[in-house]
């Protein structure tokens, strides 16, 4: 029989955390179905109304991209569509061993509103202000917690977990032949380092990272390294820590500007059931033990591969889109220059579809995070179905497990967004750029007339 939770359920459920678009709820109670697991809410926007944006299939257009996936034209609702998503294509491209697709689980609305109350206090005002549980939904995903260590029993184990979470973002620079000439600044600076600028120009953060995602994806173990320090330094969303479930460092409920962390010496204290160092030197030892699982796992490769499914970035897949959606070229229209494109809006259909395809599987990619939890090796510890790594600086040996977090569809309307939030993010990083240089003449000129 199928379990459907109600309102007093709801009592076994804590706030974990939650993104733009889930609420994530970690279980504390005893029944062993639950144990080890999180639920996954989706969350309805405040000033969208329930009807819009209640449960609704995938879009005509949609069911062309992703037809091809199993069941899916069929699929009653979006939920159940992008759970297909996850299984059938993300699975693969990932690898199993470190996707979780979940399973559904019934709840009732009762279920959804009794908890939609009890985290509210917790969950930062922001976030509160521009969603909520949304509680037309019939089921939510159940899926491993990945902030604790798994055993091969499935029984918790009772010591000390550590575990990070990295959202890595985009890890190479595109050279696709579309890009503008006015643009051409794409192939040389990171798509995240230039969206900083216009998140600072914004106010959503109010520090530029340090991070840079070509370090982290370099498979040189030192930049990898100097790509964890600087996490450590701006976390923003891109960064955390969990000891036993509970953060430790980063911010909670997502959001660019994170200043809810603990810093230096209460982190650092944090780790000592983990980290067998002196105080102060455990921080340093534990992104080492980060860097190394990072490497061993080969996850980046991978990770990287999928990412790079976006082949003519977003300048040359817009002209696709709007042949898939059977509109007028807005952006030809709008730059006058059909000759440029023509080749794109020339080729066969399934070829744009694939492209398209192709492209929202790349940005799913460019947008989930890494979670891998570390459990600590005694000496007695013989059977482990888990990888281990050897922390060299306080020869230590830890299990560890790797899965990616939040591998979800993009919907097929995003991408007129996401041509015009690319365009936004070059143009401001041009003209910040350009006035700082105008900043560094005039002070070169003053110099200069103060010498002579
Ligand atoms: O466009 P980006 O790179 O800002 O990514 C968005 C993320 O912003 P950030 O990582 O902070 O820059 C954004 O993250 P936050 O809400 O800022 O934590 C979401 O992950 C968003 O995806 P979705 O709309 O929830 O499906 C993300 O949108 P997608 O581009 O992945 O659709
Ligand atoms: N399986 C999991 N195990 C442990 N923690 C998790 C898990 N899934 C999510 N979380 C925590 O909840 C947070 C929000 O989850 P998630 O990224 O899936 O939300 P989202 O709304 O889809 O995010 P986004 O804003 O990127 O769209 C994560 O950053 C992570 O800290
Ligand atoms: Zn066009």
């Amino acid at each position: 029989m199928a379990v459907v939770l109600q309102a007093k359920d709801a009592i076994e459920w804590a706030y974990r955390g939650e993104g733009a678009v889930n609420l994530i709820l970690a279980y504390c109670g005893k029944s062993p179905d639950f144990v080890g697991k999180i639920l996954r809410i989706q969350k309805v926007p405040r000033n969208g109304s329930e009807s819009e944006n209640g449960p609704s299939a995938l879009t005509m257009h949609e069911c062309l991209v992703w037809g091809e996936l199993e069941g899916l034209i069929s699929a009653p609702t979006r939920e159940i569509a992008e759970h297909l998503y996850v299984q059938q294509v993300m699975c693969p491209l990932l690898g199993s061993k470190h996707v979780d697709a979940g399973i559904r689980v019934l709840v009732s609305r009762e279920f959804l509103e009794a908890v939609d109350n009890k985290v509210l206090c917790q969950r930062p005002s922001w976030r509160v202000d521009a969603a909520k549980v949304n509680p037309l939904c019939d089921s939510v995903l159940l899926v491993a917690d990945h902030s604790i260590f798994p055993h091969v029993s499935g029984i918790i184990k009772d010591d000390f977990c550590v575990s990070v979470e990295i959202k890595p973002k985009c890890g190479f620079l595109p050279i696709s032949e579309f890009i503008a000439p006015e643009n051409a600044v794409k192939r040389s600076i990171t798509r995240f380092q230039m969206h900083q600028a216009l998140k600072l120009h914004q106010g959503k953060i109010s520090q530029i990272s340090k991070y840079d995602p070509l370090d982290f994806f370099s498979g040189s173990k030192d930049r990898v390294q100097n790509a964890m320090k600087s996490l450590l330094l701006t976390p923003q969303n891109n960064f955390r820590v969990f000891l036993n479930g509970s953060l430790i460092f980063g911010g909670l409920g997502g959001g660019a500007d994170s200043t809810t962390y603990m810093v230096d010496r209460a982190f650092d204290y944090a780790l000592k059931h983990v980290i067998r160092a002196e105080d102060g030197m455990r921080t340093k030892y534990f992104l080492e033990l980060v860097t190394e699982s990072v490497f061993k796992s080969g996850l980046l490769n991978r990770l990287l591969e999928v990412q790079k499914l976006d082949i003519i970035d977003i300048e040359g897949a817009i002209h696709l889109y709007y042949d898939i959606v059977s509109q007028p070229c807005m952006v030809c229209r709008q730059k006058g220059e059909k000759e440029r494109y023509a080749s794109l809006h020339s080729i066969p259909r399934d070829q744009s579809l694939k492209i398209v395809r192709d492209y929202l599987t790349s940005a799913t990619a460019k947008d989930l995070s890494m979670m891998i939890s570390f459990n600590s090796r005694e000496n007695g510890d013989l059977e482990s179905s888990c990888s281990t790594v050897y922390l060299e600086s306080t020869n230590q040996s830890f299990d560890y497990k790797a899965s990616f977090i939040d591998l979800d569809m993009k919907p097929l309307k995003k991408m007129e967004y996401y041509y015009k939030l690319d365009q936004q993010i070059v143009s401001c990083y041009v003209q910040m750029m350009r006035a700082a240089k105008e900043v560094d003449n005039r002070e070169r000129v003053k110099e200069t007339s103060q010498i002579s």
